[in-house]
């Protein structure tokens, strides 16, 4: 695993070896994690690759098999979720239907024996922050789903804690909303400065929020870096595929002597840094953004150019999405939102190795 130094010095959380099997399933498989103080750390990855059974863990909702978490330097691997000093915010609200807003809000301060004045003052300044006031006496039926999630948010700030937890905090809402509350939470965040994990198979919420990203799959990490490095430096292939909408276009072919040649030509790809190694030369993927591609008369100055015919044109106002055909490899383009475009035309596209990663047809790693 490609790992990015740490942001942060000073560790929020640190996780140790940790394992967790359902039975005989094993659901993480020795992993290790460290949070920086302040963080906010995106878990990200595809259904069931366990993003929240690992948020679970760390909230205190599951026993782990094997391992260990700390949480401020102190080990809480065996400690209720109440004693760990964390605050959660799950996809589904979880409040009390029967109490208003405020009731929400004071709830668990007053069974841990909080004094009045106390909660009156935490709930009036988490209510502010999220601007839930004139909604305080309200019953959660009464509110919009936007709403309801603010509510949510609040009961875990009026805890005052260092950590937040979300697990799909957004999921439930339209796509509107979710992108107004995203803004929000990294606004809290910047105002709050606690450490974050948040719980995300949303791509834009991850490379939005994120300080670092973990992209998950199969109960391990398989990179941890900033937003930037994992879109431009995907440590292998699936991260590669994961990010970027359109996704990454791939071209099938060897790499030999730090060359890529494949059936649409051979790529100029001397004087960058791949295949270094020997042991590197083989099967390969060049895999290049739909955006590093030029097109028409951009693409005559660029040092690798290619015939191609468009297949598809999608207009998405601010740009152009289009599929092209090189060969049998089918490519993504992305044009200017004026660019007229029809399918069958023919287009000249362009780019240059200083953009591209290779990856390895064998261990399907960045090389
Ligand atoms: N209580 C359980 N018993 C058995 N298997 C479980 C249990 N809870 C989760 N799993 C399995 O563990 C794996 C990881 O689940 P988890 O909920 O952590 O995934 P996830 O990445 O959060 O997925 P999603 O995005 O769909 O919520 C899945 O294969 C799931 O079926």
């Amino acid at each position: 695993m490609k790992q990015a130094k740490p942001v942060h010095q000073d560790p929020s959380i640190e996780i140790k070896n940790l394992h967790l099997s359902f039975g005989s399933v094993e659901v993480l498989k020795d992993l290790n994690l460290e949070i920086g103080k302040g963080e906010f750390l995106v878990l990200l990855g595809s259904s069931g690759c366990g993003k929240s059974t690992l948020l679970n863990c760390i909230a205190g909702l599951l026993d782990v098999t094997d391992g260990q978490i700390h949480i401020g330097g102190r080990n809480v691997t065996w400690e209720e979720p109440s004693d760990r000093g964390i605050g959660m915010v799950f996809q589904s609200y979880a409040l009390y239907p029967q109490m208003s807003v405020e009731g929400n809000l004071s709830f668990g301060l007053r069974n841990a024996g909080v004094p009045k004045a106390e909660i009156a003052e935490r709930v009036a300044r988490a209510a502010k922050t999220l601007q839930i006031e004139p909604l305080l006496k309200r019953k959660p039926a009464a509110l919009s789903g936007g709403q309801r999630q603010r509510v949510a948010i609040g009961r875990a700030l009026v805890r005052d804690v260092d950590v937040f937890l979300f697990d799909e905090p957004l999921s439930n809402l339209d796509a509107k909303l979710r992108a107004d509350l995203r803004v929000e939470i990294k606004q809290l965040h910047q105002t709050l400065d606690n450490t974050m994990i948040y719980v995300t198979h949303d791509q834009i919420e991850a490379m939005t929020l994120a300080d670092r990203i973990a992209i998950m799959k199969g109960g391990k990490i398989l990179q941890l870096a900033t937003p930037n490095e994992i879109y431009s430096r995907p440590a292998n292939k699936y991260v590669a595929e994961f990010i970027g909408s359109p996704t990454m276009n791939f071209f099938s072919g060897d790499l030999s002597k730090g060359s890529f040649t494949c059936s649409a030509g051979d790529f100029s790809t001397a004087g960058y840094e791949f295949g270094t190694s020997s042991a590197d030369n083989g099967a390969a993927w060049f895999g290049i953004r739909p955006e590093h591609i030029q097109c028409g008369e951009e693409a005559s100055l660029s040092p690798i150019k290619l015939e191609s015919k468009v297949q598809l044109v999608e207009p998405l106002g601010s740009d152009t999405l289009a599929r092209v055909l090189v060969g049998e490899h089918q490519i993504w383009v992305r044009l200017d939102g004026q660019a007229e475009l029809r399918t069958g035309d023919p287009l000249t596209i362009g780019f240059s190795a200083a953009l591209a990663n290779i990856f390895s047809k064998t261990t399907e790693e960045r090389l």
